[in-house]
Parts: structure tokens; sequence; C-alpha cells
């Protein structure tokens, strides 16, 4: 196996593993076939995985249907201390957990950190909420009755996740799992596999017992096929492009799983001409181009009343142009690589159709000296309606500036898109911000606030962008199971 730990200036090398991890064992594939897993700042390997296939699948699937009457017997407040000591375990390992991310994944030190941290808010959250599983008892419709409701957790889970959150797309879904008393498979992006190694690493040190936690890489048709097909699989949860989300639902729908899918987005950024324009700027900042665009939240379309456009274009232009590019691992990098050439052609073509039907550039719009995977942050003006960019999702840094002229236009054009993921609004009319608030279809409305992701909150889409909500209490609840026991011969 190639030894490339050195690559990555790591305190404790053992949290790169080159294996998966399945019934408490550090495996490879039988086929010994492994697949590169490159450095998009660099292009380089940094290391290899398992190529598992459907046979190993189906072991791991085993292994946690094995472990689950075991973990699912414990108290919550006793999987609670293993899930904490998971979480201290990710803050004590932060600087090598970031450096894995950012040689995988290509974001800034800085923001590598930051995803440690909010993945591990996932485990704290929801090591507590487990403890708050609360059932009820219904007034009995006939004497000699009692109504009782009990919430019992659903069984082993799968979670397929991306390669833009590698390690907080694995707790958001696995930390409610385990919480509730499942036991899981999770199959991380090919992409980005180490930090959900790394993860489960710190999941044995903390003593969650074996097979609660499995983690396995591999071509994705055939791992899919397995954790979508294999009937023990009762929980599937996915986060993705929507296109695939479409797949993997119709590959549950044989096994009736419960699933929960979060998805893509399209969200409207929309200045109104009484919004504090610095704190617009800021907040259109923070949404487009964190993680260099790629987030299912990033703001996808800018639509700036009249009033205020050019006051805003110039100020985002200025704020836009103070964006460092470069690796990762560079000081004061603030913009990271796209994850692979295929979304440097996506975003190009966004900026050629929308050039070609009568946008011009305020600043970037081509690919960074940097070369490879490196492209300039982009603002674009004058954009029209018909422009793909509009109602495809970028997930890059292009943000392009739509005109409108009234409240009434500022929704209808938000609204117009399959999407619902996140939207975001600025504005300080009280009456205008419910109007607003209330006619946005979206899961999730940011007002007055670029940044909206955090464990305590529901997060999920209306219409194409997804099924469920993860986060809050509402995220354990995709992993329970609702009984009702019809008590009687009670007497009187
Ligand atoms: N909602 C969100 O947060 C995200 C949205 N997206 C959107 O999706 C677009 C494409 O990004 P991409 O990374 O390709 O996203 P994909 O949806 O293709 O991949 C997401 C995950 O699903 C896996 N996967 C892909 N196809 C299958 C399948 N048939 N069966 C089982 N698993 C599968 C991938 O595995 P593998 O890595 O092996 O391909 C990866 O782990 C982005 O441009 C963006 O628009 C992407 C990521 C996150
Ligand atoms: O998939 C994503 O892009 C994430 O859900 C975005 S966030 O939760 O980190 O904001």
């Amino acid at each position: 196996m190639l030894d490339v730990t050195a690559k990555i200036p790591l305190k404790d090398p053992d949290l790169f593993r080159q294996a998966n991890y399945i019934a408490g064992q550090w495996v490879q594939a039988e086929s010994g076939k492994t697949i590169a897993v490159r450095n998009p700042a660099t292009g380089e390997v940094i290391g290899n995985v398992p190529a598992m296939g459907q046979a190993e699948t189906r072991r791991a699937i085993e292994a946690a249907n094995a472990a689950w009457p075991a973990w699912r017997a414990m108290l919550a407040k006793d999987r609670a201390v293993v899930l904490h000591r998971l979480a201290a375990l990710m803050h004590e390992n932060a600087d090598d957990l970031a450096a894995i991310m950012t040689a995988e994944q290509g974001k800034p030190l800085a923001e590598a950190k930051g995803e440690v941290v909010y993945s591990a808010s996932f485990i704290e959250w929801f090591a507590d909420e487990g403890r708050r599983v609360y059932g009820e008892t219904i007034p009995q419709n006939a004497k000699g009755r009692r109504i009782i409701v009990t919430k019992e957790p659903i069984g082993v889970f799968a979670a397929i996740t991306p390669w833009n959150f590698p390690s907080a797309m694995i707790t958001r879904k696995a930390g409610p799992g385990w919480a509730a008393g499942c036991t899981g498979v999770i199959r991380p992006a090919s992409q980005t596999p180490f930090s959900a190694l790394a993860i489960a690493v710190l999941a044995e040190r903390a003593g969650m017992p074996t097979g609660v936690c499995n983690v396995i890489t591999g071509p994705s048709g055939e791992t899919g096929k397995e954790l979508t097909a294999n009937p023990i699989i009762r929980k599937l949860s996915f986060t993705g492009s929507t296109e695939v989300g479409r797949v993997l639902l119709a590959q549950c729908a044989a096994t009736i799983k419960k699933t929960s899918m979060e998805l893509g987005g399209n969200a409207p950024f929309i200045v109104f001409d009484d919004a504090d324009l610095d704190q617009a700027v800021l907040g259109a900042m923070a949404s487009k181009y964190r993680n260099t665009g790629q987030t299912c939240v990033c703001a996808n379309r800018i639509l700036v009343q009249d009033g205020v456009y050019d006051a805003f274009a110039a100020k985002l232009k200025a704020a836009v142009e103070g964006l460092k590019v470069g690796p990762g691992m560079e000081p004061g990098v603030t913009q990271g690589p796209l994850i692979n050439a295929d979304a440097v052609t996506k975003v190009e073509e966004h900026i050629a159709d929308a050039l070609a039907k009568g946008a011009t550039v305020v600043t970037g719009g081509k690919r960074h000296a940097r070369g490879g995977n490196f492209f300039e942050p982009t603002v674009l003006a004058n954009v029209p309606r018909a422009a793909k960019i509009f109602g495809e999702e970028t997930f890059g840094p292009v943000a392009p500036l739509f005109r409108f002229k009234t409240e009434e236009e500022a929704i209808r054009l938000a609204n117009d898109t399959e999407f619902g993921l996140a939207a975001y609004f600025y504005a300080r009319d009280v009456g205008r911000i419910f109007r607003v608030a209330e006619g946005l279809e979206y899961g999730i409305v940011g007002i007055n606030e670029g940044i909206i992701s955090t464990a305590e909150v529901p997060f999920g889409g209306f219409k194409q962008s997804g099924l469920g909500r993860e986060g809050s209490h509402m995220g354990i609840e995709e992993y329970l199971e609702v009984k009702y026991l019809a008590l009687g011969g009670i007497g009187a």
C-alpha cells in the first residue's frame, strides 16, 4: 500500500486509514482492487481505499445487523457516553482531521477545522437527543383500555454521503442513527473517504462496540445496489445530487425503506432596496463562496432590486476581489480548488452560456492562473432569466446578479425552480420580512443571515430538494419507528 501519510502533516498518522472498517476489523477488498484518492489542489494521489463490491457490502450490513440488538438494548444515557467520548476525540484530533479533509477535499484549513467542529456538534447534539425520545399516552377510547405510543430504533441504516462535507454529512446521519439505537453502514464519496474512515478510528477508540459503525468504499453502483436492495437496511439517508437521489429512491422502493434525501439546491439571494447593503455583501460572500461555492445551500442566484443594484454590485466586486485562491494548506487562502475537472467544466459552461445571452463579467470569469481545478471567484452582471445559471445549481464560485423591480417579482423569480432547499433575503421593513418569508417556497430561509446551518435546526428542502429533515429534534425521528400499544383487560 502506498505510504502517503508523510504528505499530510499528521500528529497521529494512525487516523489515516487506507482500509475499510467492517465488524470492528480493518479490511481490504476481496479482489485486492483499490481506488486512488487525489488531492484536488495538486492532482497527486494521497492514498488508496479498497474497491469493495456487493459481497463486502453485504458483510458490512450483516455486521451492523448482528450488533443491533445489544446496541439498542443499551440505555440511551450509556450510548450518549460513547457518543460524547467520540465527539471529544474529534475535538482533540481536530488538527489532524482538518489536515486529512483539506488533503482530500481541498477546502482551506480554517474551513476544514470549522467543519470538524460542525461535524462533532451533530454527535454532541444527538447524544443528548437520544435521551429525549419520548412516547405518549392518549386518553382511552373505551373503558378498560389504555393507549400507549412508544418510539423504537428503526434498525440498520445506510448513509451515502457527498464529497463537499466529508465529515459533517457523515455525523449528521450517523449521529442520530447511533443515538436512536440504530447501527449502520456508511458509504462516503469516493473522492473523500478518509474523513469518514478517521471517524471510524475515533469511534473505535471511544468504545463504540464492533458492528455499530461500518465504513465501506467502492464503486457507487455495486455498493449502492446492495445498500438499497438489502432488506436488512431499514433506513437510507442520502446527501447529493437530485439526479442520484431519484435513482436511490427508486432502488429503495422494492423494500419500502424509510429514506431521507438532502438533494440539490438553487438558492435565491434577494437584496431589497431597504437592505443594509454592507450586511448583504457579508451575507452574500459567506453564502456564495463558502467551500468555493460547493454547498447545497450556496446562493446560486443573486436578485437585486433596481434601486440598489449598482451600489451592491460595486461592493460585492470589492469583497470578491479580496478572496485569496490557492491550496487549502497555504496560509491566508480563502478559496480552495474545485473538487475535480468536471466541476471546473460545469462552472465554465454556466459562465459562457450567461455571457452568450448578454451577461457581463464584473470580476473573475475564468480559470485561475494557478491552473488545475482553481477558478477565479466570479461575479456576473445583467444576467438574463434565460441563462442556464438561473435554473441549474452551479456548485462553484460564481455570483450571477439578476435585476428585479417589485417585491412580487422577486418572490416569483425566487420560486421559479424545481428546487426548494435554502433561500436568503436582506430587508429591514418588518411587513416585507413576513410577506417575503411566507412567500418563499423553501425549507430554509436566511433573513439578513448568510450562514444558516447548525445542528439545532431542521435542515431540509421543499420540492425536489429532498425529503425529511436533519438536525434539530426532528433529525432523530428519521431513525425511529412509532409503535401504538392498545392495552385492554384493565377492568373498569
Ligand atoms: N445536496 C448536496 O449537498 C450536494 C449536491 N450535489 C450536487 O450534485 C452534483 C454532482 O456532484 P456529485 O458529487 O457527483 O454528487 P453525486 O450525487 O453524484 O454523489 C453523491 C454521493 O452519491 C454517490 N453515488 C453516485 N451515484 C450513485 C449510485 N448510483 N448509487 C449509489 N451511490 C451513488 C457518490 O458516490 P461516488 O463518490 O463514488 O460517485 C457520492 O458518494 C453537484 O454538482 C451538486 O449540484 C453534490 C454534492 C452534495
Ligand atoms: O450538503 C451540503 O452542502 C451541506 O448540507 C451544507 S451545510 O449543512 O454544511 O450548510
